[in-house]
């Protein structure tokens, strides 16, 4: 059966509220990209989007966000480049490996101060917040995957426990919506 990732697929891990924060590897066999997190991480969720990094063989990505002042990369920083200086997020990825190892918002932008990571490079089993919903779900077709299997692969999202989202979750489309209104003046 074809992964949606390796966290999901047999069911979450919960985390554990108190989670102090952790390391981040890359895959690198020598000299790994370290970031250091000095808190949990929130709003974790799978997303399928085409832009988000994946381990090898998963149709999902599992990404979280943190405060950018509590991430660090503690080393072979000079690894690392932006995957695409035009997107809102700047990913910043291992020329080695390939992998993210954190994505960051220069622009004005609702998200702005929050870092994108991965906790999964911090330790399946770590203590990190567990997926909370699937985002751009739809977004798997645009990569290949067949529509004729979009419902089994909602099926098994809603078996794990995560409502399934095209774009991302009411509460975070809220957000961005009203922080578009105050930039507007629509919201006072
Ligand atoms: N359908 C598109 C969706 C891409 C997208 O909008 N991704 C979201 C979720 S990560 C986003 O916020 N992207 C901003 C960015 O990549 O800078 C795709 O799969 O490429
Ligand atoms: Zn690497
Ligand atoms: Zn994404």
């Amino acid at each position: 059966m074809t992964s949606l990732h390796p966290l999901i697929d047999d069911g979450l891990i919960l985390g554990s509220d108190d989670h102090p924060g952790g390391t981040l590897y890359c895959k690198c066999a020598s000299d790994p990209v370290e970031v250091t997190l000095s808190s949990n991480v929130a709003h974790n969720h799978a997303c399928g989007c085409s832009k988000c990094w994946k381990p090898a063989g998963a149709l999902f990505s599992v990404v979280a966000v943190i405060p950018r002042d509590n991430l660090a990369v503690t080393a072979n920083e000079s690894k690392l480049h932006v995957i695409d200086p035009k997107a809102a997020i700047q990913r910043h990825a291992c020329s080695g490996c390939g992998v993210h190892m954190y994505g960051r918002i220069e622009v004005d932008h609702p998200f702005k101060g929050l870092d994108f990571v991965h906790p999964e490079l911090g330790g399946e089993d770590a203590g990190w917040q567990e997926p909370q919903f699937a985002a751009f779900v739809s977004s798997i077709i645009e990569q290949g995957f067949d529509p004729a299997g979009m419902a089994e692969v909602r099926d098994r999202l809603h078996d794990v426990g995560l409502e399934t989202y095209d774009c991302l979750s009411p509460p975070l489309m809220d957000l961005i919506a009203a922080y578009t209104a105050k930039k507007s003046g629509a919201l006072k």
